[in-house]
């Protein structure tokens, strides 16, 4: 697990060995105490270079290792140790140098980077802190504002950047283990005292109680109840205030609160669940490693909306040509100006070329006849979308994919007008497209296994966690929202406001409340959808609407306020009061209070006082039950799939691992039992009822969520 060599005559050379990453796991650990140990009492070793194996320097302690009792050596004396010999070490850092494994290079007394590096301290991400001494040697080493920054965000530094902060020492374009090696020679007899971190002083700050108060501020700002930002904060304070040793306490102390919350355990699971959606697998034996997706280099985008804008510009982004078509000038003059735009302020931001040289534009489907795969973003509707699949079909390449920006339109009725189902995906966008990194790939029931293969390797070329779900409406994501959505307007019948709902919401960690996300996205898209399903119609009561539509409960406020063109922030009203038509800030409404007030008084709805439990619990938890309802359908491949759609897609807080994920941390017989309750108290809500799967799994004695495929009972698994 890590290999030693003298080379050079006085240089003791030692390579981590763990693939991939070179993880520090405890064999790894184990491996570097070990030679490190050797080369320290080898007379002819003067100096000693430490390395990775396979281009990777090290990418931390293995995240596996955390869910298991520790053993082996353990990371801090181990760092100590090195930093505390009398031969100089140096660090060549190659491919990455993350967490525990910059943590390891900071214990190093020089550190070289190859160009192409990246490093940082991403545990934050994980729910924890650097706590091999990162919270600590780093303030020494950079000051505290930039070690403040970096350990907050776990932000990834390029090497050049590295070199600016003073993190690394040397970069190079060339072999970085012989620089690391020149430099080692060179220094060699050099005093090793200033270059031991540990025992430096931070750089003196003016007014360090207000940058720490500061950096407190942001984080509780930006963090939405996440801990661990808090605890970095706390930690890199200890630095600043205490001696090293005190300081390391500290770390200590308070790595072994976020060690053990449930917080921590819910991003890690986050962070192998984003990895595991890419492992897709379909019934027919398909998946990730057997079936080769195609090499796009040319795409068709058409319509030029919000939601085809961002596709163009996420395609342009992965170097990719592509014709973006509209059917009218005017909008297609629109959509240049807007896609151009995007472009040239992100390349602005970047220091680069827009590559504008990519795009071209075109109000035909004639112009689509030679790109290799074809994204179609019109309004959602079935039969404009079907007319434009047999269009493609006719124009297009006989082997051009054609897919579907639809965010839950049957794909497989798309495809059946179309010479090529086979061909045929959803690739369901979210926006805006450019910068959510969502994607779901829809796989029809005759999508082939290069299709599917193709669009999500596309997606991840865009930068997009692309998860694989079935055919059925809404997919998973809407599917599953709707249920959401429908409670939060059943609770403000029953007494809410749409500002109550939103703070617990929010409280409870998403990015936006449901009923502001609403008026983000423009209430008129929901009522066009309720339309066009038989939700709303001629036979609807325009002064007393029903309560009951299609054998369920039904809530007509929405539709009402569209009625009053209150359609969101395009209308500068909607649940909310904004200053004007596309305003951004929200204020609550005492007309909306009259409103309801009425609407309740009409109905004979008798308003009660509703607790923040109830609402998080009827929203989330009837959430969480679709879900479960999607497993059995066979419309997600796992509980990790759902989460991730979540998590990527609906801001849902990632320190809360997904949906499924908190039902299971909430204890699934209690999400149970909850169900039930509200399931008697609102038995015209079927989407309360709790799921077979989520009873079976009671049943069985809630077993990992790592297990729950074994009890899906899907005998039509799409996935
Ligand atoms: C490294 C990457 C950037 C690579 O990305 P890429 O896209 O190329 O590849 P993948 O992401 O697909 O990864 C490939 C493969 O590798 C697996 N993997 C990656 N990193 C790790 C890892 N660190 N551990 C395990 N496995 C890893 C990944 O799962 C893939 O596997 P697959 O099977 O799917 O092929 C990217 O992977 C990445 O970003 N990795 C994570 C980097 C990271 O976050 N590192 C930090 C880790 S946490 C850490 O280092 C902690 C340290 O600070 C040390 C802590 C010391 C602990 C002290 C304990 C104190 C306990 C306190 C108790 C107190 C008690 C008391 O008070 O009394």
């Amino acid at each position: 697990m890590a290999q030693y060599a003298r080379t050079k005559g006085s240089i003791a050379l030692i390579t981590l060995t763990n693939p991939p990453v070179n993880a520090l796991s405890s064999a790894v650990r184990k491996g570097i105490t070990e030679t490190v140990s050797r080369a320290l009492n080898d007379t002819q070793v003067k100096a000693v270079v430490l390395c990775g194996e396979n281009g990777q320097f090290c990418g931390g302690a293995d995240i596996k290792e955390f869910a298991k009792p520790m053993s082996g050596p353990a990371l801090v004396p181990m760092i100590h140790a090195i930093e505390a010999g009398e031969k100089p070490v140096v660090a060549a850092i190659e491919g990455i140098a993350l967490g525990g494994g910059l943590e390891l290079a900071l214990g190093c007394h020089y550190r070289v980077a190859h160009a192409k590096a990246r490093m940082g301290l991403p545990e934050v991400t994980l729910g924890l802190l650097p706590a091999a001494g990162g919270t600590q040697r780093l303030p020494r080493l950079t000051g505290i504002p930039t070690a403040l920054e970096l350990i907050t965000t776990g932000r990834h530094i390029t090497a050049q950047e590295a070199l600016k902060l003073g993190i690394v020492d040397k970069v190079t374009d060339g072999n970085v283990v012989d620089a690391a090696m020149e430099m080692a020679l060179s220094v060699i007899g050099r005093p090793l005292s200033p270059r031991r971190l540990s025992t430096l002083s931070t750089p003196p700050l003016a007014n360090l109680d207000g940058v720490f108060e500061a950096a407190m501020a942001q984080v509780k700002r930006r963090s939405r109840g996440a801990m661990a930002p808090v605890a970095c904060v706390k930690a890199v304070r200890a630095a600043a205030e205490l001696p090293y040793s005190q300081g390391m306490k500290r770390e200590l102390e308070l790595m072994g609160t976020l060690m053990s919350s449930g917080q921590a355990k819910a991003l890690q699971y986050c962070f192998f669940a984003q990895r595991a959606v890419g492992k897709w697998s379909l019934p027919n034996g398909a998946q990730w490693n057997n079936s080769r997706p195609r090499d796009i280099r040319t795409a068709g985008v058409i319509g030029l909306g919000t939601m085809g804008r961002g596709i163009v510009v996420s395609l342009v982004k992965a170097g990719i040509s592509v014709v973006a078509v509209e059917m009218e000038e005017k909008q297609l003059d629109l959509g240049r100006k807007e896609v151009t735009g995007i472009l040239e302020r992100d390349a602005k931001r970047r220091g680069v070329t827009a590559p504008l040289h990519l795009i071209s534009f075109a109000l035909s489907l004639q112009s689509l006849r030679g790109v290799d795969l074809v994204i179609e973003a019109v309004f959602e509707d079935m039969e404009l979308k079907k007319r434009v699949f047999a269009d493609l079909s006719r124009v297009c390449n006989q082997n051009t994919m054609l897919c579907t920006n639809t965010s839950g339109l049957d794909v497989d009725q798309i495809a059946s007008v179309t010479d090529r189902p086979p061909l045929v995906v959803g690739m369901h966008f979210f926006a805006p497209a450019h910068v959510m990194k969502l994607l779901e790939v829809v796989c029809g029931p005759r999508s082939s296994a290069e299709a599917v293969a193709t669009a999500m390797s596309l997606g991840k070329r865009m930068g997009k966690v692309s998860v694989a779900v079935g055919n059925c409406p809404g997919f998973v994501g809407n599917r599953m929202l709707k249920s959401y959505m429908d409670e939060s307007v059943f609770l403000l019948e029953e007494g809410a406001s749409p500002e109550q709902v939103d703070q617990a919401l929010e409280e409870f960690g998403f990015a936006l409340g449901i009923f502001k996300v609403g008026d983000l996205s423009g209430l008129d898209v929901g009522w066009r959808v309720r339309k066009s399903s038989g939700l709303i119609g001629p036979d609807v009561n325009p002064t007393f609407p029903s309560r009951v539509r299609q054998g369920r409960r039904y809530c007509p406020l929405p539709d009402l306020l569209c009625e009053q063109g209150r359609w969101g922030q395009k209308t500068g009203r909607g649940w909310y009061l904004y200053d004007s038509a596309g305003g951004r800030v929200a204020r609550p409404d005492p007309e909306i209070q009259r409103f309801l007030q009425d609407y309740r008084l009409r109905y004979g709805i008798p308003s009660r006082r509703i607790s923040e439990q109830e609402v998080v619990e009827r929203c989330v938890f009837a959430l969480a039950n679709e879900g479960f309802q999607v497993l059995e359908d066979g419309m997600a491949a796992g509980p990790e799939d759902i989460d991730m759609v979540y998590v990527f897609g609906y801001g849902w807080p990632r320190h809360r691992g997904g949906p499924m994920f908190h039902a299971a941390q909430v204890g699934l017989p209690r999400v149970l039992q909850r169900l039930e309750f509200y399931y008697r108290e609102n038995p015209d809500i079927p989407h309360l009822q709790p799921s077979a799967l989520l009873r079976r799994l009671v049943g069985a004695g809630s077993p990992p969520i790592q297990q729950w495929k074994q009890y899906i009972r899907s005998t039509h698994s799409q996935l």
